[in-house]
């Protein structure tokens, strides 16, 4: 990929907040699926906003840091997704949102942000990413020093 976008915590927390009011009212929610591991994240925001209790996992992993390798389940909750709301972080080739979708035909599946081959894969998202570019999640990332400019 060859350009970047930086997500801090702050603008995830706010994206998945937005995320959740188009989601309102939550009373039509059983509860949500997290596609983990980068669904976990905005799920947490999403059930304190909604009010939802009820979290289920689909653990899925298909990219070994940036390299895509194939999909591999290793838990699934059970069910079609009626009256689930399924949420991973992003979708990029697609090839995880297709998965999900076969496994959860009934469910609303949201992501925070989509590239522009998986967009189309999900019913809602909040942000517009370039295929082109990598997006570097906040749990990815760490605070660390940067020397001086004019340090010799
Ligand atoms: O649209 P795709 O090209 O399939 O890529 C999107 C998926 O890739 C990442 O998960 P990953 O498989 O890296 O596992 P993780 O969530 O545990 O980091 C991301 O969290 C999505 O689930
Ligand atoms: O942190 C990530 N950023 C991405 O752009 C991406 N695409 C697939 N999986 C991804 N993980
Ligand atoms: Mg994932």
């Amino acid at each position: 990929m060859s350009e970047k976008y930086v997500v801090t915590w702050d603008m995830f927390h706010m994206h998945a907040r937005k995320l959740s009011e188009r989601l309102l009212p939550a009373s039509q929610w059983k509860g949500i699926i997290a596609v983990s591991r980068g669904g976990l994240f905005p799920a947490a925001v999403m059930a304190r906003e909604l009010g939802l209790r009820h979290i289920e996992t689909v653990c899925i992993a298909s990219y070994d840091h940036d390299k895509q390798g194939e999909l591999n389940v290793l838990h699934r909750a059970q069910g079609d997704g009626e009256g689930f709301i399924v949420v991973d972080d992003l979708v990029d080739t697609g090839n995880t949102a297709r998965a999900i979708r076969e496994m959860y035909p009934k469910a609303r599946f949201v992501t925070v942000f989509a590239k522009p081959a998986g967009a189309s894969l999900v019913d809602d998202y909040v942000v517009d990413i370039p295929q082109n570019t990598w997006i570097e999640q906040p749990w990815d990332m760490g605070i660390c020093f940067v020397p001086p400019l004019a340090r010799k």
